[in-house]
């Protein structure tokens, strides 16, 4: 860990944390004023809409400054205010409006004696890689200055707008994705309608849509979704979570052809469904002798199955439960192709372990879609399955059977690739030091590198703790070591802030390449590549060490 002297933005970041604190005092003298006044009448309306205002305003930006209790206790308010709100008999009801207020100021107190940010900055140059940009809907301006710095650090550009009717659709270079507050803006149509407001808004727009509020409730996220969010965020924003989410949504993973297999003794009607499916891109296997299917699937891993319920000497319903009984096959996806009208065998099918029936005559248009979704949503499972929650990046068990499996496919495909070992410098005096949330953070941070870093194609890794394993296609030992190399230099200029003080962090790594060892199995690959950052720790750290022996 290296302590850094003084850097820009943690300088901008303070001066807004000190803004932000300036304004709370002026907020807390205006609910002052609103208080007396509901204290006097408590059932005035333009009162309350009033103070649920400040309350909102207020629950959005405080936990992002450092004020986590005022941020839980003001919600909590805020909540109360918005129920009564709704229905006009309970503005009968009085609020302890005066002890409201001081438990507020009590929480903000405490809030400012264990007061402390985090944040990080970097001075690398992305001139290799495009910025992402963002376009960043946010009315309350010192929320909206921290947000552009903090997604800035994580290597987007930023434009920003005050309020959402200052886009102007077609004028501008369009955004990879849009973020936005849900009420990002003073328009009538949005307190009436938000969810044609925001339709409205972006009718044009057809990059990704997140919107951000205060609110965790169901309303808040279907709303969102209804104005067409892909995610709804809320306030205070896990900065980490949201860039994390944003370099997925920006960079999907490349899209493989959905593979389907057909079991069907029908061959006619296979290869016409085939045909139809393969049309629509995706890979199909015909299957018609039930014997070869445990053989098939294991060759040919698809992603779903479609099965005929009769076919000669057994039932598709046995064929899906004898899948059931290997593990690795438990949850993949089957679905009947079938005739069938009497309700006791159907019902007993599902039981066996079919998802869902398909009706013959067969609609092609419907398979396709539905096949398009199963697969779709299957993959996502095994997605989060696989993936580390703190990075994004595959679990250890996943990069694994990844190194495996492509290892596997070079056996059959001869190709070049590079298997790394990469290890955070020093980590332990970073938890020590700032403790282990600070660490979480940095772990995060190199996720996200490498995430820009590297091809969608490439297998990326956190192997456990501060480690991570790469696998990196179709490149050879050398590139590798110049790729590493240039991601190390980067995450050393990256500036960690933590109360104020400052510190970076340092990487190192082992590569190896398949055609240096030829002979290797994946894991002796993995170790010579562990036995290289080992060389690296070892000769000095920050440096990157070929495994040559
Ligand atoms: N914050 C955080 N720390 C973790 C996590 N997993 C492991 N660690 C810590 O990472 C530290 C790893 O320390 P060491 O293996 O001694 O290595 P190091 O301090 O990085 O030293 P060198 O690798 O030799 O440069 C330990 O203190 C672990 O507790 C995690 O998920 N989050």
């Amino acid at each position: 860990m290296i302590k850094a002297s003084s850097n820009s933005l943690t300088a901008r970041l303070e001066t807004l944390r000190i803004a932000y604190n300036k304004r709370l005092k002026i907020d807390f003298e205006e609910l002052a004023i609103l208080v007396d006044r509901l204290t006097e009448d408590s059932s005035n309306a333009e009162y309350l809409k009033k103070l649920h205002s400040c309350f909102h305003k207020m629950a959005g930006s405080a936990g992002t400054f450092g004020f986590q209790q005022l941020g839980h206790k003001v919600r909590e308010y805020e909540y109360f205010l918005a129920e009564a709100l709704k229905k006009p008999q309970a503005l009968q009801v009085t609020f302890p409006f005066a002890d409201w207020l001081e438990h507020l100021r009590n929480a903000a107190l405490a809030d400012e004696k264990c007061n402390s940010s985090v944040g990080i900055e970097t001075n690398q140059s992305y001139s290799a890689i495009a910025k992402p940009l963002i376009w960043l809907v946010e009315r309350d301006a010192i929320l909206q200055e921290y947000l552009t710095h903090q997604l800035q650090s994580f290597g987007f550009s930023v434009k920003s707008f005050h309020d959402a009717l200052q886009i102007e659709n077609g004028t501008e270079k369009l955004p990879d994705c849009i973020l936005v507050d849900h009420h990002g803006s003073q328009a009538e149509t949005l307190f009436s309608d938000p969810v044609l407001f925001w339709q409205e808004c972006f009718k044009l727009v057809d990059c990704p849509i997140l919107f951000m509020g205060a609110e965790e409730s169901f309303t808040a996220r279907l709303n969102a979704l209804r104005s067409g969010g892909q995610g709804y965020f809320v306030k205070p924003l896990d900065m980490i979570k949201l860039t994390s989410f944003l370099a997925q949504l920006i960079k999907p993973e490349k899209v493989e052809p959905e593979r389907l297999l057909i079991v069907e003794d029908d061959q006619e009607l296979a290869r016409h469904c085939q045909s139809y499916l393969e049309q629509a891109g995706m890979q199909v296997v015909c299957l018609d002798h039930p014997q070869a299917l445990f053989e098939t699937v294991s060759n040919f891993n698809p992603d779903l199955i479609l099965m005929d319920l009769w076919l000669p000497d057994v039932s598709g319903a046995e064929m899906a439960s004898l899948l059931r009984q290997v593990d690795r096959w438990a949850h993949m996806p089957v679905i009947y192709l079938s005739a069938e009208s009497n309700v006791h065998l159907r019902h007993q099918a599902l039981l066996m372990g079919g998802d869902a029936f398909v009706e013959k005559p067969l609609d092609m248009e419907f398979l396709v879609r539905l096949c398009q979704d199963r697969v779709r949503r299957a993959r996502q499972l095994k997605q989060t399955q696989n993936q580390d929650s703190l990075t994004g990046l595959l679990k250890h068990a996943s990069i694994k059977e990844a190194l495996q499996n492509h290892w596997e496919y070079v056996q059959r495909q001869p190709q070049v690739f590079s298997v790394v070992m990469l290890d955070i410098d020093h980590f332990k005096s970073v938890n020590d030091t700032y403790g282990h949330a600070v660490g979480d953070l940095v772990i995060a941070a190199v996720g996200t590198l490498l995430r820009q870093r590297f091809r969608n194609t490439d297998k990326l890794g956190r192997y456990g703790g501060e480690e991570f394993t790469l696998v990196l296609i179709d490149c050879t030992a050398e590139n590798a070591m110049s790729m590493v190399n240039a991601l190390r230099e980067a995450f050393a200029t990256i500036q960690f802030t933590v109360n104020g003080q400052h510190f970076s962090c340092t990487l190192s790594a082992g590569v190896v390449d398949n055609h240096l060892f030829p002979d290797d199995s994946p894991e002796a690959l993995l170790e010579r590549a562990d036995n290289a950052l080992y060389k690296a720790k070892h000769t000095g750290r920050n440096r990157v060490c070929l495994a040559i022996e």
